[in-house]
């Protein structure tokens, strides 16, 4: 058998908002998944704490309740680790590294404190120690980090990173909700950490602050080395206050490169702070994450997506998975060619679009009529028609739902052709919405 089509083994430990998603998303993308790394992923087992729970989407007969065995598996390559918390997981993950196996985890509480610890058991022993879902979700920012700016100066990485904290802060500021009845569901949405004081003291956000300052600046930070303040202090009159002075609460991880009386020290915090409404982080709401990255030579970098939940986490999770699986078939090479799906490029006839059409017509109520049936001819629906000028000045504006760009682009020639029409003076394509 060719060393490319040989199956990696994958254990996965934890089932729970992330875990099932990564299994979910292993079953149901196999084949894509196989494509993409030159060998199929075979998943050899699952570990949870508790066997009598229904579990759905997986064969029962993966089910363990001793994760150390299914660790030290002849059968299994890559492990990743989704259980939380630092025991029994630190033990877990150096046996795997020890065994030669590449590991993939989102357990930041865990990274923040022994990153130093298990990178180097990874570095030993040679193999992948991939942990992108630890931060914000499924917002590319370690790799970005470690690869992409490996040759510039990061100076400062500041945003939000915990999603349930943002949750309540929005519904806080946008609905005056009250906190309990928010942060349970965030717990119900996935967002929420098993102990969910980690999320509102801000815990969760300083192991991300640890993590990410540690990887920007190529020094260790640890979780307790982050000055720490949560929002369990923040109330509806806090929100008020900020109002008045056009700003929201937003709890914020800064992390910064700083002089003090000229010594370069490195800035790890996080604590709630007063933003600006006109400030791209104060429209980051929901669950959502955002993370901006100021480099010497690159300027300023923004990342924004989903913070939190389980198949946003699983999305990284995955990716780390691919690249460890790659790194296995192809030594580190890659994406290659044989990798690559070959799907066709449609042609922008096929593509669906909306339209915005502006005309000088001669008489815009006689030939409202003719232009909505040139376009309902084609099966197009107008959104909103609008009518501007008058006289020898008189424009109409169309503007149509989402049909396919040939009917949009055949029904302009046909409106450039109508005699009421004087000139079809602006055509564009108007894109940001779904309709
Ligand atoms: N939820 C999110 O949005 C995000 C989570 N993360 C991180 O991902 C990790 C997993 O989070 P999440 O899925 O939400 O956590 P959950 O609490 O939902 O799931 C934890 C899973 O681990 C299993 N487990 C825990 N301890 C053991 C043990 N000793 N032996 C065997 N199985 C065990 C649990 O088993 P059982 O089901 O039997 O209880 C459960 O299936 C954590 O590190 C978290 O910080 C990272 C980014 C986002
Ligand atoms: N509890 C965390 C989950 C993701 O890291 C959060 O709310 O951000």
């Amino acid at each position: 058998m060719k060393e490319s089509s040989r199956p990696i083994g994958v254990a996965v430990l934890g089932m729970g908002n992330v875990g099932t998603e990564v299994v979910r998303i292993l079953t149901e993308k196999a084949a894509d998944l196989q494509a993409r790394i030159g060998a199929p992923l075979e998943l050899r087992g699952v570990a949870v704490r508790d066997l009598s729970k229904e579990r759905k989407g997986v064969d029962r007969a993966l089910l363990t309740d001793d994760p150390m065995a299914l660790v030290q598996r002849d059968d299994v390559d890559l492990v990743v680790e989704l259980l939380g918390g630092i025991k029994p997981a630190r033990k877990l993950i150096l046996a795997a590294l020890e065994g030669g196996k590449s590991v993939v985890t989102a357990n930041k509480a865990l990274m923040a404190e022994h990153s130093g610890e298990l990178s180097k058991a990874a570095e030993d022993h040679r193999v992948d120690l991939y942990f992108e879902a630890a931060v914000a979700g499924a917002i590319p920012v370690i790799r970005p980090l470690t690869q992409s700016l490996a040759g510039d100066s990061v100076n400062r990485v500041a945003g939000i990173v915990n999603g349930t904290t943002n949750f309540i802060l929005s519904e806080m500021a946008e609905s005056g909700a009250g906190y309990g009845k928010v942060l349970a569901e965030a717990g119900r949405l996935g967002y929420a950490e098993a102990d969910p004081t980690a999320d509102v003291e801000g815990y969760d956000a300083a192991s991300k602050a640890a993590i990410l300052a540690s990887i920007a600046f190529h020094s260790r930070v640890t979780a307790s080395e982050v000055h720490r303040e949560g929002i369990t202090g923040i109330s509806a009159k806090d929100f008020d206050a900020a109002k008045k002075f056009d700003c929201t609460i937003k709890l914020l991880a800064i992390c910064e490169r700083i002089d003090v009386d000229g010594e370069q020290k490195i800035s790890a915090r996080v604590y709630p702070a007063l933003v600006p409404l006109d400030h791209p982080l104060a429209t980051v709401n929901g669950a959502f994450n955002a993370v901006a990255v100021e480099a010497e030579n690159a300027g300023r970098l923004m990342f924004y997506g989903q913070g939190a939940g389980g198949a946003p986490t699983a999305s990284a999770v995955l990716g780390d998975l691919v690249m460890a699986a790659r790194n296995r078939v192809f030594h580190g090479r890659g994406p290659l060619e044989s990798t690559y799906a070959g799907l066709p490029v449609a042609s922008i006839d096929e593509v669906p679009t909306r339209y915005y059409v502006s005309m000088k017509v001669a008489d815009v109520a006689g030939v409202l009529h003719q232009v909505s049936g040139e376009f309902a001819k084609r099966g197009i629906s107008i959104a909103a028609v609008r009518q501007e000028g008058a006289g020898d000045d008189a424009r109409l504006i169309v503007v149509t739902h989402r049909a396919s760009d040939r009917a949009q682009s055949d029904t302009v020639a046909a409106l450039e052709k109508m005699d009421s029409v004087l000139k079809v003076s602006s055509v564009l394509r108007l894109e940001g919405t779904n309709d």
